[in-house]
């Protein structure tokens, strides 16, 4: 069964003119896959992001998360699905300032009260794979934006969620930082089997995903996979954009 089924989705925004983001959208995720969204400033990006994550309603169509449907649920029941069944990746990190970094880390656990040498063995086995083990102790005002990432993906993979969702992960990252996430959230994908969905500008980051969807004016324009050559990928991916229209400014972080 696919992890996520999002099926005939349309998001209309109310108002004096009403806006319709998102145009009868159908996307499938498998369990394990990697799916990479891009498309130009003001497709639906984020509208789609934001209804596949329970944060906002459809206007009409399904979305079913491991069979299940969470649009259904009361909203305390929504709450909890959201915190056990997903996580959550930012561009802009959303650690709490006033925790440590296995503070942070621990967040998804202490929220449904495990005991704590259980979550400190996880938080350690997660650390150990995203490289952070020395900095478990410090504040996040003592760690750089790569190593803020770093917490934040273990933060969003230490109650292994059915699904992780990441908004532009690479958005605040100079370029080196930028490869080292991409390179650790394609190995978690890979070793731990995580499903995962990317929205990004960023054709390097979009690189690493299995498959990466396009979407225009809130419809899907068109897909492509990753196959065995990850270069030959990234200049599939460049090609679609270039296509899409996209300029320097609509694509700022594109690197070579
Ligand atoms: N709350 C809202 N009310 C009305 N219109 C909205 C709202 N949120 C987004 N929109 C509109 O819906 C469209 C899609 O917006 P969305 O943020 O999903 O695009 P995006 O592809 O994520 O863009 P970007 O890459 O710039 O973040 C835009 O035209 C936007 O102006």
């Amino acid at each position: 069964m696919d992890v996520l089924e999002v099926k005939s989705l349309n998001k209309v925004y109310p108002g004096n003119v009403p806006y319709r983001a998102l145009n009868d959208i159908d996307l499938n995720v498998a369990k394990g896959e990697f799916v990479g969204i891009m498309g130009p400033s003001g497709s639906g990006k984020t509208t789609l992001l934001n209804v596949v994550s329970t944060i906002d309603r459809p206007t009409s169509g399904h979305v079913l998360l491991n069979g299940a449907a969470p649009f259904r649920l009361l909203p305390e029941g929504l709450a909890r699905f959201r915190r056990r069944e997903l996580g959550f990746v930012f561009q802009s990190f959303n650690l709490l300032d006033t925790m440590t970094v296995v503070e942070n880390i621990v967040l998804p656990l202490t929220l449904d009260r495990m005991k704590v040498d259980d979550m400190m063995d996880r938080a350690r086995q997660i650390a150990e794979k995203l490289g952070i083990t020395g900095i478990l102790d410090k504040r996040t005002y003592e760690i750089s934006g790569g190593q803020a990432q770093r917490t934040a993906i273990a933060r969003a993979l230490i109650h292994q969620p059915q699904l992780v969702l990441a908004d532009e992960p690479t958005g605040n990252l100079d370029s080196k930082s930028a490869r080292d996430v991409m390179e650790l959230m394609s190995s978690l994908n890979k070793g731990e089997g995580a499903t995962m969905l990317l929205v990004t500008h960023d054709a390097m980051a979009a690189s690493y995903c299995d498959r990466v969807v396009f979407i225009k004016d809130g419809r899907t324009y068109s897909e492509v996979h990753c196959g065995d050559n990850r270069n030959a990928f990234y200049q599939k991916i460049l090609n679609v954009l270039s296509l899409l229209g996209g300029n320097g400014h609509e694509f700022p972080t594109i690197r070579v």
